[in-house]
């Protein structure tokens, strides 16, 4: 989504409809109001606060990594947590933390990025590799076996890459860029799919509470739109190439239809993340254990975690 398509003009010399003082420079996709560039900033990272406040997202002390692709997403999350962090005196020690999964013109390119946010956010980086990790590239793999099933393989890999590297950098919690319109896809996804088990836990602002590294998504609420906005205004430095390997059709399909409602009702959003969240499983429906890998002991529900050939075996069996 690039920002010109976001960023609709209010008619000329209208006023801020919030601080009534400053002309309004945008129309703000969440609530359609007419609003200055400042106000925007303001209600945006306010959102966030009140938002990690609210759910007691972290304590003060804590250590946390910021899932980083390089994206808008993590990038904007990266910037306005350390703004906040700053502000509100949230007395976090902050860690950019990125996957390498080995993929030539897209993940190369993107982890540059982030090395460009290390130095202007002052936030130091880590970078874990599958091939360091498992011992494999995307790229090889994807050479060997082809375009098959790509993306679910890569983000169970990815998730517990993301647990690796979170545990190497010695951090209480995790967050991720996952945004309002990420979370109302899934639940569409898990309906389409009747997936109850992850439609009940997928709209969880933390999750893994019970293993060793929570993860937490701070843009829960936090329109697409709006970061890209956000991003677009404040001049922030992020890649917005899309992965070269396997687009998500079904995924994509999903996405397609919220933003048609989006277009109608821009509250559809929020609404879809409501319906997921008051949704209760009868007790005696039975579900899907989550268990932990029998090789490393790590959460895995599908698969065991990838090693070496193990994971190439695994991949060409499910492809
Ligand atoms: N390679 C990676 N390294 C570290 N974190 C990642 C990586 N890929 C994804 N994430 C984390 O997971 C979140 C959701 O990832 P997803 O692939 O859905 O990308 P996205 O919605 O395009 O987000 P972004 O704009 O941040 O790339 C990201 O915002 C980021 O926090």
């Amino acid at each position: 989504m690039e920002a010109e398509e976001v960023v609709a003009k209010p008619p000329k010399g209208r006023f801020c409809t919030i601080c009534n003082q400053r002309r309004a420079a945008l129309k703000r996709p969440k609530t359609l109001e007419q609003i200055c560039r400042e106000c925007f900033y303001a209600v945006f990272e306010e959102e966030i606060h009140g938002v990690i406040v609210d759910n007691q997202l972290f304590k003060p002390g804590e250590r946390v990594a910021i899932g980083a692709s390089g994206g808008k997403d993590s990038t904007v999350l990266a910037y306005v947590l350390s703004e906040l962090n700053r502000r509100h005196n949230y007395g976090l020690d902050l860690f950019l933390l990125s996957v390498d999964e080995g993929i030539t013109g897209y993940r190369d390119d993107s982890l540059e990025t982030v090395k460009r946010n290390e130095i202007q956010y002052g936030l130091p980086l880590k970078v874990v590799s599958y091939k360091d990790l498992y011992g494999w590239t995307m790229d090889e793999i994807v050479k060997l076996i082809g375009l098959k099933n790509n993306c679910t393989f890569c983000g169970v890999f990815r998730r517990q890459a993301l647990d690796r590297g979170a545990t190497l950098l010695k951090v209480d919690k995790l967050v991720t860029g996952h945004n309002a319109d990420d979370i109302a896809e899934t639940v569409l996804l898990n309906i389409l799919r009747g997936d109850i088990a992850r439609l009940s836990r997928c709209t969880s602002i933390t999750t893994g509470e019970d293993g060793p590294i929570p993860r937490c998504k701070p843009f829960k609420y936090t329109y697409e739109k709006e970061i890209v906005m956000y991003a677009y205004f404040k001049r922030l430095d992020y890649f917005s190439t899309e992965c070269i390997y396997s687009p998500n059709a079904y995924r994509g399909f999903a996405r397609e239809f919220i933003k048609d409602l989006e277009r109608i009702r821009p509250r559809a959003i929020l609404d879809i993340i409501k319906s997921g969240e008051d949704f209760r499983i009868s007790t005696s429906t039975k579900m899907p254990e989550q268990g932990n890998c029998e090789r490393c002991g790590y959460i895995s529900s599908q698969f065991s975690v990838p090693s070496s050939d193990f994971l190439l075996l695994s991949m060409v069996l499910f492809a």
